[in-house]
């Protein structure tokens, strides 16, 4: 059989890898379908149309390089004469798209398709995944008038058909529109968006576009303003709408569908009645090109490759919500908080997830994070789960972020780019510094010691909260933000099952660890020793031992020896007291704590020991002596005058300049005073106006110890002497040496003390590269 006579199969090989991405190009463009028609058949683009016709072409292959959209197509004759009825089986399977062709002077040809090659395809392939049909009636160089519409009636009954087209294999007319169409038929297929019976898009496409809206609805007021329009048709198809282009838009809803458009822009209404336009026109490759730039797939399902990125985590790193994304999630949190009083209500936090499948978050967040007096979870609590779930399961995070649409709104590759992953934790042990910002501690505990409770506290709930938290919501996860030396870091605690016999190898995977014993259960202490004992006695992570419920009576814990003596004996911090039975709010001491030790966990020997004998006590010893004291104060005395930062702000520096009626100009007084320079400043300007004196109001507030930074350069005042001193290379030295005292623990320094503090020469002239003297001598401060 021909092309004349039979169908032709059309398999738009490696369309699967193509359609995968997540976005494909828009659209197939006819030019580049006519410019491929030399290869297109064998005989039908020749000079002349073969006198005999074979029963069947060879194969033909259209480049993937000559269409813009890089879909190879794969053309595929079948001819009843030659072939078996498997052989078209199996073609019939491998096809995306399959043509029935017919003669159109023939009325036989065409009841054939009906009679015979519909129900014989129909029944070959699978009713869920129809492949789409084209009609093709060929011979059209044999009739004078179109017969379109003797095959109307087919096209309204089998839904499968996606179009009809007549053509002339012999005058070549409207061949390369025959296998535009096939293409498109397999890129944007009908099927899944629309149901030509009832006249209105599917179900599930309607779901989709109602999720694009949402998303693209970045104020969320229900309506696309032209500014949303603009981002959503810049980032969809690359260019913005020109404004006329938008009234247009605007114009065709209102008039066939009044509710789609109001004032302020488009409704969802609107939004959904022009998709259903286009598909009705025939530009379903736009409705499409809009999905699949969404990450839907053929399906109408959110693509794999769209909501899991590829993310490369190396063994021992960990992974973060960069900045980025925290700012995403910043503006997730504010569009959703309607009332905006910084935390989100049941209904609210339901809005966030109307772009989800399915609800993410149970019950039990609500217990995880910091929730407001309602017990809804606040801006803090919306962070730190994010901040769990990218710790815990990175990928569950990707998708989430798919969910949200953050590769859209954030015009980023992918969700990947949300992601930081960390340094290697044993680099970082190494280097003696990290830049983690979450860390994971795993509480261990005897039954009924306090762990829940521990946890519970830690997002700010006293034992009288505690007891509204029903069983079935209670979480073995806690976090929140704790600041580690000013820093913000991610705590996340992790409530391990008592029964020892079940630990497992993640269990003792953290970067802290807590063991809570009850002061008041005589035997809940040897829990922790045989834990200790068990996984961590060897380990080089930090631990921590909190005796819990200290409000009450304190029993001899049933051990050999005391929790102190243990700790003394391990180099374990001693036990630190605890109690949610509280009035107010728990103390946070103890998670700063834990914090701290996750940070610096090669500062793990600091505060654990008195017996003023060892190598720490030596060096805490040291750096709590009156010299280091002295050198500490003067230098306050040198640096700050007087405490609270100020800034002088001129005014109005777009108007002309008067001479200030005073006796020093405000420049002088400022450096006089050692304030920074007064700031130039104008709000008559005809954008927003500058940030950046809030910017430096806001890092004084953060650093008022560094006030008299970056001010003067003129070497001569206090300031500039001051900052010369601070970048000297003495204090540099101090450092230096300050390190070596305490991390290198070279015990015959320690030895020899005397003769070490008395050779000061050699103290400070050794030189070293290190940042600020301030920031070192602040994490040794008592
Ligand atoms: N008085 C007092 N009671 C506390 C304190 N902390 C916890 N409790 C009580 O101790 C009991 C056990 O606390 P949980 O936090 O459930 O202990 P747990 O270790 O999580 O227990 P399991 O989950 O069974 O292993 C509860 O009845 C708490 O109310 C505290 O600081 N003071």
């Amino acid at each position: 059989m021909t092309l004349i006579s039979g169908f032709l199969a059309a398999n738009v090989r490696d369309f699967k890898q193509t359609n995968s991405s997540p976005r494909p190009t828009e659209q197939l463009l006819h030019a580049d379908l006519i410019s491929v028609q030399p290869g297109f058949s064998l005989y039908q683009l020749s000079e002349e149309f073969p006198a005999v016709v074979p029963y069947k072409v060879e194969e033909i292959t259209i480049p993937a390089d000559v269409t813009p959209e890089r879909v190879p197509t794969h053309i595929v004759d079948y001819s009843e004469a030659e072939q078996t009825d498997e052989q078209l089986d199996q073609e019939i399977s491998k096809a995306n798209v399959i043509c029935i062709v017919y003669a159109v002077n023939n009325r036989k040809s065409l009841e054939k398709v009906t009679s015979h090659w519909i129900p014989l395809i129909n029944e070959r392939t699978d009713k869920d995944s129809r492949v789409p049909l084209i009609l093709v009636g060929n011979k059209s160089d044999l009739v004078e008038q179109s017969s379109m519409e003797n095959v109307l009636h087919i096209m309204n009954k089998y839904t499968e058909i996606e179009t009809c087209v007549e053509c002339s294999a012999k005058n070549l007319k409207n061949i390369s529109e025959m296998f535009y169409y096939a293409q498109k038929a397999v890129l944007h297929p009908t099927g899944p968006l629309y149901c030509p019976e009832g006249k209105q898009m599917k179900p599930a496409c309607v779901r989709a576009l109602t999720r694009i809206f949402r998303i693209s609805d970045l104020d969320n007021n229900s309506i696309l303003s032209d500014a949303e329009l603009n981002f959503f048709q810049r980032v969809c198809f690359s260019s913005p709408l020109a404004p006329q282009a938008l009234e247009d838009v605007k114009k065709v809803v209102k008039k066939n569908m009044p509710d789609g458009v109001c004032e302020d822009g488009l409704t969802l209404q609107g939004f959904l009645f022009l998709h259903s336009l286009f598909i009705q026109r025939g530009r379903h490759e736009t409705t499409w090109a809009v999905l699949r730039h969404f990450g839907y797939d053929n399906d109408l399902e959110l693509h794999q490759d769209y909501l899991f990125p590829p993310l490369k985590i190396p063994a021992d790193c960990s992974t973060e919500l960069n900045h980025n994304a925290s700012l995403f999630l910043q503006s997730v949190f504010d569009k959703h908080d309607k009332d905006q009083d910084g935390a989100l209500n049941p209904s609210e936090l339901k809005e966030v997830f109307d772009v989800f499948p399915y609800m993410p978050w149970g019950p039990d967040v609500n217990n995880t994070v910091c929730t407001n007096d309602h017990g809804w979870i606040t801006y803090q609590g919306f962070i730190s789960q994010w901040m769990l779930t990218t710790y815990l399961d990175v990928q569950r995070c990707l998708e989430y972020l798919g969910y949200l649409g953050y590769s859209i709104v954030a015009e980023q590759e992918s969700q990947a780019a949300a992601i930081t992953v960390t340094r290697s934790k044993c680099v970082d042990l190494q280097q003696k510094q990290t830049q983690r910002c979450v860390f994971l501690c795993n509480v261990f505990g005897s039954s009924g010691s306090g762990k829940s409770s521990f946890l519970q506290a830690f997002i700010g709930r006293n034992l009288n909260h505690q007891k509204t938290i029903r069983d079935e919501h209670k979480s073995h996860y806690a976090i929140n933000a704790v600041h580690v030396y000013g820093q913000e870091k991610y705590l996340l605690l992790h409530e391990i099952c008592s029964d020892l016999d079940f630990l497992s190898e993640s269990d003792l995977c953290c970067d802290v660890v807590c063991l809570i014993y009850d002061v008041s259960d005589p035997d809940s202490f040897d829990y922790c020793v045989r834990v200790f004992m068990q996984c961590f006695v060897d380990s080089k992570l930090p631990c921590l031992m909190v005796a819990m419920k200290s409000d009450l009576q304190e029993e001899k814990q049933q051990h050999d020896v005391t929790p102190l003596e243990f700790c003394r004996t391990h180099v374990v911090p001693p036990p630190q007291a605890y109690s949610v039975n509280t009035v107010t709010t728990p103390s946070r001491d103890v998670f700063i704590k834990l914090a701290t030790m996750a940070t610096y966990p090669h500062l793990r020997l600091r505060c654990m020991c008195t017996c003023n004998r060892c190598t720490f006590c030596l060096c805490q010893n040291f750096l709590n002596s009156e010299v280091l004291h002295a050198v500490k104060a003067k230098l306050y005395t040198l640096v700050f005058s007087s405490k609270l930062p100020c800034l002088m702000v001129a005014m109005k520096s777009d108007l002309q300049e008067e001479k200030q009626q005073h006796d020093v100009t405000p420049l002088e007084f400022c450096r006089t005073h050692v304030v920074p320079p007064p700031q130039a400043y104008s709000v008559n300007t005809v954008t927003t106006p500058s940030r950046d004196v809030f910017i430096k109001l806001a890092t004084m507030a953060t650093y008022p110890h560094l006030r008299l930074r970056c001010m003067c350069t003129c070497n001569r005042c206090t300031f500039c002497l001051c900052q010369n001193f601070l970048n000297s290379e003495v204090l540099h030295a101090v450092k230096a040496k300050l390190y070596t005292l305490v991390f290198s623990r070279f015990s015959s320094f320690f030895s020899s003390s005397s003769s070490s503090f008395s050779s000061s020469s050699s103290f400070f002239s050794s030189s070293s590269s290190s940042s600020s003297f301030f920031s070192s001598s602040t994490l040794f401060c008592p």
